[in-house]
């Protein structure tokens, strides 16, 4: 698909002028979508940085079956693998995070504060990246890891006040492939699903936040590990 609909979907799609990605032009927004942003060499060695730990082999690793991932002894990012509390009971989030991103720039959800860690050279440097695409700096990242198929999350808008009116959300994406799926939040019969394979890159943008619903959803047969980073920009309380 060069200029036309993007798969199976009726939204119009064309070519960036960067040559990699492509524009989808969707009810209340638009996404840019590279499949390979990044070429295999360079995806391989983000992979291998991410999930670097202390005399583990992290990619053939059992991570999905690890009860006690908070305590490993991660070289790279300071993954974490939260708790939330739902009717009273405690439930591990279905995947395992970490934050990063200027330290005046707080961030809340499911009741949870997290206060940022420091950029690395890496997030650094992928930040750098997007902001050729996205025309602004991030000042905040979320590290997502899917540790298998298991690991998913659930329907939700990233459309908290400290991400601003129309939040930009731009991600990055190594390790296995799988679904994005995006929903209209009130007719859920309109949907679009984008493969986010190693290496791809996908920036939502617009009114998107407040229309559309996105998920990556369970699947069983893949075994390995994802990594997807979302970067965003927080504003201060006071300056919303
Ligand atoms: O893993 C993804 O591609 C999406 C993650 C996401 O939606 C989020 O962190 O808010
Ligand atoms: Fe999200």
């Amino acid at each position: 698909m060069i200029n036309g609909k993007f798969q199976n979907t009726d939204f119009d799609a064309h070519l960036h002028n960067d040559g990699k990605g492509i524009v989808i032009a969707v009810p209340y927004g638009r996404l840019y979508y590279a499949p390979h942003y990044f070429d295999q060499t360079q995806s391989d060695a983000f992979f291998d940085y991410f999930l670097k730990c202390d005399g583990i082999n992290s990619r053939e690793y059992d991570w999905q079956n690890e009860t006690d991932i908070n305590a490993m002894p991660f070289t790279n990012i300071a993954w974490h693998q939260d708790t939330i509390k739902m009717y009273g009971k405690e439930h591990r989030l279905p995947r395992v995070s970490a934050w990063y991103g200027d330290s005046d720039r707080p961030y809340t959800y499911s009741g949870i504060t997290l206060q940022p860690k420091t950029w690395t050279d890496k997030l650094n440097q992928l930040r750098d990246e997007l902001e050729k695409i996205c025309k602004r700096r991030f000042n905040s990242v979320l590290c997502n890891w899917y540790r298998s198929g298991e690991d998913h999350i659930s329907w939700h808008t990233d459309a908290e006040k400290e991400l601003g009116k129309n939040p930009m959300i731009a991600s990055v994406n190594f390790g296995e492939s799988r679904r994005f799926l995006l929903r209209l939040t009130d007719n859920h019969d309109v949907k679009v699903e984008i493969p986010l394979h190693h290496g791809s890159v996908l920036v939502m943008a617009g009114e998107l936040q407040h229309h559309w619903q996105h998920s990556v959803p369970k699947q069983k047969r893949v075994k390995f590990s994802r990594i997807n980073l979302t970067f965003r920009t927080i504003y201060n309380k006071e300056t919303i």
